[in-house]
């Protein structure tokens, strides 16, 4: 079983498959299968996306810079507004964020994320990498290395990688298996490669995962490979 884990959440999992906003029926199959792991006294630590909110990208008018800030400052509203949900629900969790000073806020400070883990928070990470021109993808590889996680889950809405987007090609062969090597090489697109890649240099592997199937999350922690396994 996985002891240190960060999790990968797209803003999807908070609005359902692509929606927009924040759907009650989503937010309480998150607080179950987050109760499954939270249950398990793993140190958690989660990066949420804004696609529920604003992908750069998605704004076509603005200059992309200026767009990604939104999108930033949108995952900064999901994990102030996932925090308000664990609460409702027992579960304490912090957020850390370096792009906002606002007072439910915490700066992001190594020594302190160990603390917050010690005394039993999930710790909701914020804000992404803080810079334009990268996605949460980056982030949370970033903040599994900071947080020394022993697996990196990216909980999406496909199974695992694929030869092919398996939502576009019905032939598509996934892989229960890969190497960075071959994921970069093959330009897997589930993933950044910015985002492998800083986790093949620090020697973490990842594991992609259908995130609205119940019960993934937790076979995922125990060790069951039920989608893909990015490996150095
Ligand atoms: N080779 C592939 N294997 C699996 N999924 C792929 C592949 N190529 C593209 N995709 C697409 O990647 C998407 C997941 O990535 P992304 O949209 O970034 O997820 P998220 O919003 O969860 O971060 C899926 O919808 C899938 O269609
Ligand atoms: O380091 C980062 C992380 C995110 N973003 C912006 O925030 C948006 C939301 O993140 P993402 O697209 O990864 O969300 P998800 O698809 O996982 O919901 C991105 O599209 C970017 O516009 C950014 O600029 N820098």
């Amino acid at each position: 079983m996985y002891k240190r884990v960060l999790l990968k959440l797209s803003g999807e999992a908070l609005s359902g498959e692509g929606g927009k906003g924040f759907s009650e029926k989503m937010l309480t199959y998150l607080v179950n299968e987050i109760q499954k792991i939270h249950s398990l006294n793993i140190k958690l630590g989660i990066v949420i996306g804004a696609g529920n909110i604003f992908r750069g990208k998605e704004l076509k008018d603005f200059r992309i810079q200026m767009a990604d800030q939104l999108g930033m400052l949108g995952t900064v509203i999901n994990s102030l507004y996932l925090k308000n949900v664990f609460e409702k629900k027992g579960i304490k969790s912090i957020v850390v964020s370096p792009i906002v000073n606002l007072p439910s806020v915490m700066p992001l400070k190594y020594d302190f994320i160990e603390q917050y883990f010690e005394a039993g928070y999930i710790v909701l990470f914020g804000g992404g990498t803080s810079n334009p021109l990268f996605t949460t993808d980056t982030a949370a590889a970033l903040r599994a290395i900071e947080m020394n996680a022993d697996i990196l889950v990216k909980a999406t809405k496909v199974d695992g990688i694929y030869n092919k987007d398996p939502k576009l090609f019905e032939d598509a062969k996934k892989y229960d298996i890969i190497t960075y090597e071959q994921a970069i090489k093959e330009q897997i697109k589930v993933m950044d490669t910015e985002a492998f890649s800083i986790c093949e240099k620090n020697n973490l592997s990842i594991l992609i995962i259908n995130f609205f199937k119940e019960g993934n999350l937790l076979k995922a922690i125990e060790g069951e490979n039920i989608g893909t396994k990015v490996n150095y």
